[in-house]
Order: C-alpha cells, then sequence, then structure tokens
C-alpha cells in the first residue's frame, strides 16, 4: 500500500452543512459512488446502548457518560451534543482515523456542531461547504414531498432550517463556500469540485 501522505491538502477533513432537506444525503450519497475510495465517515461517540446488531467501533463507539465527559474534559472531541438525554459527539481520533486510511473525511453536521469545529481550540481548521436550499417555499416542498416526517416534526425542521440559514449568512459562520441547491445537478458538480477539485470519477454514474 502506498504511504500516507499527512500532508495532501485532498486530506483536510470536509465539513458539510445545511438544513434538514437541503440535499446533504442525496449529495454525499452520489458523491461517495463516485469517489469509492476517497471519502470515509468517522465513527462518532454516543452514550445510548447499542440496539440490535450495532457493534462499538462499527456503528458507534458506545461509551459510559463518565468516558464521555472525560474526553469533552480533555479536548477530545471535536463537535459534541445531546440529544433526548444521551450525548454523541466526534472525537479528534475518529477523524484522523479515516486520514490513515488515506481518505478525507466527511463531517455531516448540524449548526452547534459546525460552530464548535470552527472554534476549537486545537483542531486544524478543516473545510466548510454549507448547502442552501432555494428557498424556504422550496424546502417545504421537498421536506413534505420525502415523506419521512410527521407535521409537527416539518414545522420544526423548518423552523430550525430559519435559524440555520440565518447563521450562515452571519459574520461568525465559517463557511468556505455556500452551494445553493435548486437544479441537483448543477448543485452537485458545485460540491464535487469544492471536494475533488478537478480529479475525475473512480466510478461513472450508471442512472
Ligand atoms: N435539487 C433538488 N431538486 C429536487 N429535489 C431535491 C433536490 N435535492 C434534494 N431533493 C430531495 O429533497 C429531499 C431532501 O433531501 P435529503 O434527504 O438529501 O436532505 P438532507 O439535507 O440530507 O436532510 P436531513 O438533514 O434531514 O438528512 C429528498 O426527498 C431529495 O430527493
Amino acid at each position: 500500500m502506498a504511504p500516507v501522505d499527512f500532508k495532501s491538502t485532498s486530506l483536510t477533513p470536509i465539513v458539510i452543512s445545511g438544513p434538514s432537506g437541503s440535499g446533504k444525503s442525496t449529495i454525499l450519497t452520489r458523491l461517495f459512488a463516485e469517489y469509492p475510495s476517497r471519502f470515509g465517515f468517522s465513527v462518532s461517540h454516543t452514550t445510548r446502548a447499542p440496539r440490535g446488531t450495532e457493534q462499538n467501533g462499527k456503528e458507534y463507539y458506545f461509551v459510559s457518560r463518565e468516558e464521555f465527559q472525560k474526553l469533552i474534559a480533555d479536548g477530545g472531541f471535536v463537535e459534541h451534543a445531546q440529544f433526548g438525554g444521551n450525548y454523541y459527539g466526534t472525537s479528534v481520533r475518529a477523524v484522523e482515523e479515516i486520514r490513515e486510511q488515506g481518505r478525507t473525511c466527511v463531517l455531516d453536521i448540524e449548526m452547534e456542531g459546525v460552530k464548535q469545529v470552527s472554534n476549537h481550540p486545537t483542531f486544524p481548521r478543516p473545510k466548510f461547504l454549507f448547502l442552501s436550499p432555494p428557498s424556504m417555499e422550496i424546502l417545504e416542498q421537498r421536506l413534505r414531498s420525502r415523506a419521512t416526517d410527521k407535521e409537527e416534526a416539518i414545522l420544526k425542521r423548518l423552523q430550525q432550517a430559519k435559524v440555520e440559514m440565518e447563521f450562515a449568512r452571519s459574520a461568525e459562520a465559517p463557511h468556505d463556500k455556500i452551494v445553493v441547491n435548486d437544479d441537483l445537478e448543477t448543485a452537485y458538480q458545485e460540491v464535487r469540485r469544492f471536494c475533488v477539485g478537478d480529479a475525475e470519477p473512480e466510478k461513472l454514474q450508471v442512472d
């Protein structure tokens, strides 16, 4: 195996954020399919119990609250948050592991996580990409036609989307690029260029 080039800028982690429904999964799925050996998602830590066939180190690193809190105190997280009474976080180590595999770590995280990453005292600055819906009306249509959420959840997501869009426009936002996901093909090509530059796809998309 070729030695890993730790200085290579193509291995700089990429943070992708944007409101729920802006198209992050759609675009990342295609990017990973076209460049299957280039990217990786880090394995997150959680204090919730494993479900079903979930394995430690695969879906998550399952740790106790004490272990999680110790890692926070040691500056071991790039970002972390609490949802539904459990902690979730991305450790510095988990991001490094992706680089050690010679892959670019992609972090799909929400606004509070983006703030933490960009203000982290020691973690090297990643590349920040914000995926924006063309308008709130279109975002609402997409969330409704995705048909994965109940009405209450859709309204919550739309409310949160307003906050995220305001943050993206603020001086505090760290984004290196904002891609407006209007026409999917155009948006995909812009994201692809941001993430891989001129590199040819490893695999051509078969529709
Ligand atoms: N450019 C586009 N034009 C039309 N529909 C789109 C476009 N981009 C994405 N969609 C559709 O919008 C919906 C939301 O996209 P997706 O699930 O990828 O969003 P997401 O940002 O990953 O959301 P979440 O953060 O909730 O996971 C999906 O049904 C997807 O097919």
